[in-house]
């Protein structure tokens, strides 16, 4: 059953973002002016008599044919309404000596940053691959995890369309000859993006934020930058993917704004799990699991004093950012 009372309330760009096909239904009804960042009921409050001659219907009956037509759409294209993640739990299993976790559970929900710290070797990517396996006991950990509280259906693990984990590895190396923009229709319509182009514009446009030099929609994947090709990775995740969970292999500095990048995730409403070894990173975070011989030791929850060491953790980094653009550029450091 769709909640339409909850669909009225969502913006423009959450709505297309979660049916994508009301673009198309937006684009054959002629619905020409609508403001992306405010909810559908305000847009369709706000049409004027002409507007609504143009379109052809009363103000009254436009949100039920709306809904009408959300309605059908889901049983047309089977979507589940229960595939929305809010959380994820981890119940407790094994440290590799087989004893016991020292906690029971841990839930994460949309729009936490969880940040995951240890030794190497400690089991930082085991917990990653606990997490995108939705373990059920069957791994070497124990683990159980769990969606929105409840034991998860097993098409998490299977189903190739409803993936629940989104990967952002360190390095992404392109060998097709594409445009920026042809590479992003490609995976738009993997994604079953029925009009991608807003949405293709919004990734080129947060990805340019994100990264040091603009690239064009032109550019060719293959002579984006380190820093370019990442940011455009992390803003393709955060837009395109219809998967709830980010895990992240720490972001290198180079040539992206980090916390912008993290901004972006979770302004998206994903839960953001990463594993790092950087102090500024792990402050970002509202927890930081400790990982040592293979078990969750602790579960920290970052403290306002901490949030104090942030601030001064963003100041060295901006001199950082200075000098190494200063040294980019050719200047003499001690101008800077
Ligand atoms: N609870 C556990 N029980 C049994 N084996 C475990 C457990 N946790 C991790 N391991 C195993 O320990 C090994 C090292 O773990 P993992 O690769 O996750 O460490 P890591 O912290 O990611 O290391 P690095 O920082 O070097 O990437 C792996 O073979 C993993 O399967």
């Amino acid at each position: 059953m769709i909640k339409f009372d909850k669909i009225k309330k969502m913006k423009i760009d959450e709505l297309l973002k979660k049916y994508s096909f009301m673009s198309n239904y937006f684009e054959t009804n002629n619905f020409e002016n609508l403001d992306y960042k405010s909810t559908l009921e305000e847009n369709i409050n706000k049409l004027d008599n002409e507007e609504l001659e143009e379109l052809g219907v009363k103000k009254d009956d436009i949100l039920l044919k709306i809904e009408e037509y959300i309605k059908q759409m889901i049983e047309f294209l089977g979507i589940k309404e229960d595939d929305d993640v809010n959380s994820i739990s981890i119940i407790a299993g094994t440290n590799k000596f087989g004893n016991e976790e020292k906690y029971e559970e841990l839930k994460i929900k949309k729009g936490e940053i969880i940040c995951i710290v240890g030794p190497t070797g400690s089991g930082k990517s085991r917990l990653l691959a606990d997490i995108e396996w939705v373990a059920d006991r069957d791994t070497p950990t124990n683990r159980k995890i769990l969606i929105n509280g409840k034991n998860p259906d097993k098409k998490w693990r299977f189903s190739s369309s409803n993936r629940l984990v989104a990967q952002l590895s360190q390095n992404m190396n392109f060998i097709m000859d594409l445009s920026v923009e042809d590479f992003l229709q490609l995976h738009a319509k993997s994604r079953l993006v029925e009009n991608p182009k807003e949405l293709i514009e919004k990734i080129i446009n947060s990805a340019n934020d994100l990264a040091g030099e603009k690239f064009e929609r032109e550019t060719q994947i293959t002579d984006l930058s380190g820093g370019q090709s990442r940011a455009l990775m992390i803003a393709d995740t955060a837009i395109l993917s219809k998967s709830p969970i980010v895990l992240i292999d720490e972001i290198e500095n180079a040539g992206v704004d980090r916390k912008r990048a993290l901004e972006l995730l979770i302004g998206e409403e994903k839960v953001v799990l990463m594993a790092t070894h950087d102090p500024m990173l792990a402050l970002l975070g509202n927890k930081r699991i400790v990982i040592n011989n293979g078990g969750i030791e602790k579960i920290i929850e970052t403290t306002e004093e901490e949030k104090e060491i942030l601030k001064e953790l963003e100041v060295i980094d901006k001199r950082m950012q200075g000098l190494r653009n200063g040294l980019r550029y050719g200047e003499n450091l001690s101008n800077i």
